[in-house]
């Protein structure tokens, strides 16, 4: 196994294991609003078939020419080897993405049949292939459920700003890497500006040394059990951060004080 710490060297955060809630990431040292807290390169990309020779392996940058020879971003050429670094970064990305949360007990039931037939059609591909070891579908499907229950959104190169879900939906490409250890709050500290090439994980008050820095994974500014279900529906799990926690005694006290 891989060392998961390392991944966070040049960060200013600190991974920490819980025996409850898994992996959650600290401050290393006291941070203002505004600061860096850790900058995250795409490190794998799901290509659909029509972003084919468009991507470049280098920097993930999407280029406009369908048959471009060279990225336009690194000056990459776009045929030929992987740079070492990049395979480095993707053997370190496959490593810290066999250890998260999958949620395949989870998944809904039509979600689950639907991922059942696929990867059925993707073993007898691999089978027809003469591929030397087939996956069974138990090892599978946790795969499925860490990549949907852990990855972000890459955004087409006209910037986070102007994309719709949709965009994301029909030109979904996911990555699963460093951020992938922020656990979620209702109440985050810290929020995630997305590019074409990577995320950039950023400090939104001061955070003080040994804090829990966390994200949005969904819309915060919506009521409670909206953001509960999107939680549930999305990502497979029921929110514990200390506004629901809060949010739920205040709802129960709010009731008491009703009826007393
Ligand atoms: C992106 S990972 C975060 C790292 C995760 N703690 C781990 O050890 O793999 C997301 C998973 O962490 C857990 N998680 C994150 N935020 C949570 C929260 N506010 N309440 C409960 N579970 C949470 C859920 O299991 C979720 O699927």
């Amino acid at each position: 196994m891989q060392d998961l710490a390392a991944l966070f060297d040049k960060s200013a955060a600190v991974l920490q294991h819980s025996l409850v809630g898994g992996r959650y990431l600290v401050a290393k040292h006291h941070l203002e609003a505004g600061d860096v807290v850790l900058q995250c390169p795409v490190l794998l990309t799901a290509q659909l078939p029509s972003w084919r020779k468009r991507i470049c392996y280098a920097c993930h940058r999407m280029c406009q020419a369908r048959l471009a020879l060279r990225c336009k971003g690194c000056e990459q050429q776009l045929a030929g080897q992987a740079p070492s670094e990049t395979q480095q970064r993707a053997s370190a990305a496959v490593g810290a993405f066999e250890v998260l949360q999958d949620h395949a007990a989870e998944l809904g039931k039509r979600e689950r049949l639907e991922w059942l037939s696929a990867l059925t059609f993707l073993r007898q591909a691999l089978v027809k292939a003469c591929w030397p070891e087939i996956p069974s579908l138990d090892e599978l499907l946790p795969l499925v459920g860490r990549i949907i229950s852990n990855s972000f959104g890459t955004y087409p190169d006209r910037g986070a700003q102007d994309s719709t879900e949709d965009d994301l939906l029909t030109q979904a490409a996911d990555k699963a890497d460093n951020a992938s250890f922020f656990n979620h709050s209702c109440h985050p500290n810290c929020y995630v500006h997305r590019n074409p090439t990577g995320a950039t994980i950023i400090a939104m008050q001061p955070i003080a040394v040994g804090q829990e820095l966390t994200i949005s994974y969904i819309d915060e500014q919506l009521p409670q059990a909206a953001r509960m279900l999107a939680l549930q529906r999305d990502f497979f799990f029921r929110c514990n951060c200390s506004r629901c926690s809060f949010g739920l005694r205040e709802g129960s006290s709010r009731r008491k004080a009703k009826r007393g």
